[in-house]
């Protein structure tokens, strides 16, 4: 991003490289391994331009389950995908800030007046591709719903499980890994990613470890499983071999993006089970995505509510599921009863979600022609508001460009008064 490098006349402090209008050092917050700002990603197609993410924010705290909750096609895959850099065209991330706390790399940075550095924090979205390429594995991880995608169906479970944990090994073996593990960068391991070849090449100690993570997440006779080829293992069971490759890299951050939809219930209280366990064990932390209000119930810590591609709602799991402020979290909540209910069910909402074609997406609220609580005012004003929901809610942190507060919900002012 050019707007990070300052301009020449102006004096920076070597440990404050960062663009907009805070530059200072460590202003987001110590605990967060994540912080998201207004991260827009759209996609160019012959139809139009798809605004299928657009400024969303969120922070990722250590420790947590995050949440990411909404009905079909409101963005929260294409937000997971923009946080790894795997967004394929037509798709590009537009804008935004992706900063990720990890002190070796703001070290390795600070200097380098083309990346943004806050404090322990760099913007991912400032660093060379290639180092981004690097931190899949040992920064980031990944599980989705088919865990067909995540395996080579001609290589055997245990030889791809053990070719993640040699790529954790390779980044522990960077000299300038010393501090961190999550050093996996530079030129050292630029080389040496060229010198070791991807495929084919596990040592006994990487099996050994592949054979431990099978057990870890609950398949029998791992000794015995880890050479077995993905078509041999069950669904379930393929599904605890992807957490198993995930956790190889040791990562800070686990994307999971509906890990447990495509599994029956048994099968899946199972995995969230694991997901859990290996949350706490490990200490990482974890974004889930689902369209499932159960899942987000049991699992999550915080949850934001994605609508039309924008975060409309966050909050604590509390916080959202007691006290929605945005009609639309209300009509997702619908009648859940309360978190004791094991399996609340989406509520349908009546309409659709809008196709988010720039050209037809004008000013105003997106949710507004299903929203019962309309006024003429949110379909035809500008209906851009900054609330400063901590303030205002406690706990609850309304994000959305298009914040609904309840209680300035004066029928004749919506989302009038101080818009613009
Ligand atoms: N490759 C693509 N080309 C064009 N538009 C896309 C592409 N991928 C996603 N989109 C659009 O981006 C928007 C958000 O999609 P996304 O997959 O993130 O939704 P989602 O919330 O994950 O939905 P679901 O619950 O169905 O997985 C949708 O409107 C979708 O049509
Ligand atoms: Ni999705």
């Amino acid at each position: 991003m050019s707007d990070t490098t300052p301009p020449e006349n102006v004096t920076v402090p070597a440990d404050a490289v960062r663009g907009g209008d805070t530059a200072l050092t460590g202003t987001l917050g110590p605990d967060n391994v994540l912080s998201v700002e207004d991260l827009s990603t759209r996609f160019f197609t012959e139809e139009g331009q798809i605004n299928a993410v657009e400024s969303v924010s969120f922070d990722l705290r250590d420790n947590e389950i995050l949440g990411i909750v909404g009905e079909s096609g409101s963005g929260k895959s294409v937000t997971a995908l923009s946080l790894i850099d795997l967004v394929e065209s037509p798709g590009r991330v537009t804008e935004g800030e992706i900063w990720y706390r990890n002190p070796d790399l703001a070290d390795e940075f600070r200097a380098d007046d083309a990346v943004g550095v806050d404090g322990d924090h760099v913007d991912l979205r400032t660093v060379p591709p290639r180092v981004r390429r690097s931190l899949r594995g040992p920064s980031f991880s990944t599980i989705f719903q088919d865990p067909m995608s995540s395996f080579n169906p001609s290589i055997t479970v245990g030889e791809q499980i053990a070719e993640a944990v040699e790529v954790q090994r390779r980044a522990d073996a960077n000299p300038r890994s010393t501090r961190s593990r999550t050093q996996g960068y530079g030129l050292g391991r630029f080389l040496l990613d060229g010198i070791v070849p991807g495929g084919g090449y596990t040592s006994d100690e990487s099996t050994e470890r592949a054979i431990e993570l099978l057990e870890r997440v609950g398949i029998p006779i791992p000794a015995e499983r880890v050479d077995e080829y993905p078509g041999e293992f069950s669904g379930g069971m393929l599904q605890r071999a992807m957490i198993a490759q995930a956790l190889a890299g040791e990562p800070d951050v686990l994307i999971a993006d509906e890990p447990t939809t495509a599994l029956d219930v048994t099968i899946q209280a199972q995995i969230l089970n694991l997901l859990r366990e290996v949350q706490a064990d490990r200490g990482m932390s974890i974004v889930l995505i689902t369209h499932d209000l159960g899942v987000i119930a049991e699992m999550c810590d915080r949850v934001c509510v994605m609508y039309a591609g924008e975060v409309v709602e966050r909050g604590t799991l509390d916080a959202v599921f007691d006290d929605a402020v945005h009609p639309y979290t209300e009509g997702l909540l619908g009648s859940i009863p309360d978190l004791e209910d094991p399996r609340p069910r989406l509520q349908p909402i009546e309409g659709n979600v809008p196709g988010l074609v720039d050209a037809e997406m004008d000013d105003r609220c997106y949710f507004a022609d299903r929203c019962p609580k309309a006024m003429e005012s949110c379909l035809a004003k500008p209906a851009e508001r900054v609330v400063d929901a901590d303030a205002e809610h406690g706990a609850k942190c309304v994000l959305a460009d298009r914040p609904y507060d309840p209680s300035e919900a004066l029928p004749e002012d919506h989302f009038g008064g101080d818009g613009e």
